[in-house]
């Protein structure tokens, strides 16, 4: 590993909003050429990066709840969605030279190979980057939860959420550009003062295994490969 790198081994979150840049809907090809890129930027450090991707550019469970249909039936649909992104991103690594697969939480051998943390964990031992599709397999979740699992599960010394935002503010700074922005904050912040960049069981299942949350905007080109060398702009939260 390269001297003065923070994490030897992270859980990268990917945006699933991000992967649609400009479009409003879907994937821009373009954008997951250039997440890969990064990803592929921060591997060179000697960093093991394992990557859950979300599904908001296609399909939250909520948008069917919010119009009376059934939430479980939705929340199959998002994850359905997180599978499409994870085909997506492995696509752009593979073009780009980086060994990659995809584990889906949930079965469909024709298409990808099912999770299971051992398979996961020997993957990654033969240098490929693991990609989580899925989400945890489990309606009423999200993907920043499936990330703090797979986090744990995989032994990472950090969960990176890749997102629209560059870290944490005092309100949603989309709403409110007078925001405050945090550099550091402890899980129990997050959770107390209801900061809402993260749903509160990710927040939760992070604390009690004391992996620490750096959050950073997916829209800056190479800034993982800066924050996991210590120069990028990102919130911390660690105990
Ligand atoms: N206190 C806060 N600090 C920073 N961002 C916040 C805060 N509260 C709400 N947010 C919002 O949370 C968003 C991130 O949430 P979310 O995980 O839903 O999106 P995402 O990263 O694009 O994931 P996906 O598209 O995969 O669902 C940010 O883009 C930001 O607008
Ligand atoms: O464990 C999970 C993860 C996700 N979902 C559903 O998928 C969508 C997309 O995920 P995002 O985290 O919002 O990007 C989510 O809204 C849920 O509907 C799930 O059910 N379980």
């Amino acid at each position: 590993m390269t001297p003065g790198i923070r994490y030897r081994r992270i859980l990268l979150k990917v945006s699933g909003e991000a992967l649609m840049g400009d479009q409003g809907f879907g994937i821009d090809v373009s954008v997951a050429d250039r997440i890969a890129g990064d990803i592929r930027e921060a591997r060179q450090l000697g960093v093991d990066i394992s990557v859950v991707v979300g599904g908001g550019n296609i399909f939250r469970g909520v948008a069917v709840a919010s119009k009376g249909g059934d939430r479980v039936t939705g929340d199959h649909m998002g994850m359905l969605a997180t599978i499409i992104n994870a085909l997506a991103l492995r696509t752009s690594l593979v073009k780009l030279g980086v060994d990659a697969v995809v584990l889906s939480a949930i079965a469909m051998p024709e298409i990808c190979e099912s999770f299971s943390q051992l398979k996961a964990l020997a993957h990654q031992a033969s240098g490929k980057v693991v990609i989580f599709a899925g989400g945890t397999g489990n309606p009423f979740f999200t993907t920043d939860s499936a990330g703090a699992l797979r986090a744990a599960e995989m032994g990472a010394a950090a969960l990176f959420k890749a997102t629209q935002v560059d870290g944490i503010y005092s309100e949603d700074p989309k709403k409110n550009p007078n925001a405050t922005r945090y550099e550091k904050l402890t899980h129990d912040d997050v959770l107390g003062r209801g900061l809402a960049v993260m749903d509160v069981a990710a927040v939760a299942l992070t604390r009690e295994n004391k992996i620490p949350i750096v959050v950073f905007s997916i829209h800056e080109k190479g800034e993982l490969a800066r924050i996991l060398s210590g120069t990028g702009r990102a919130t911390v939260v660690s105990d």
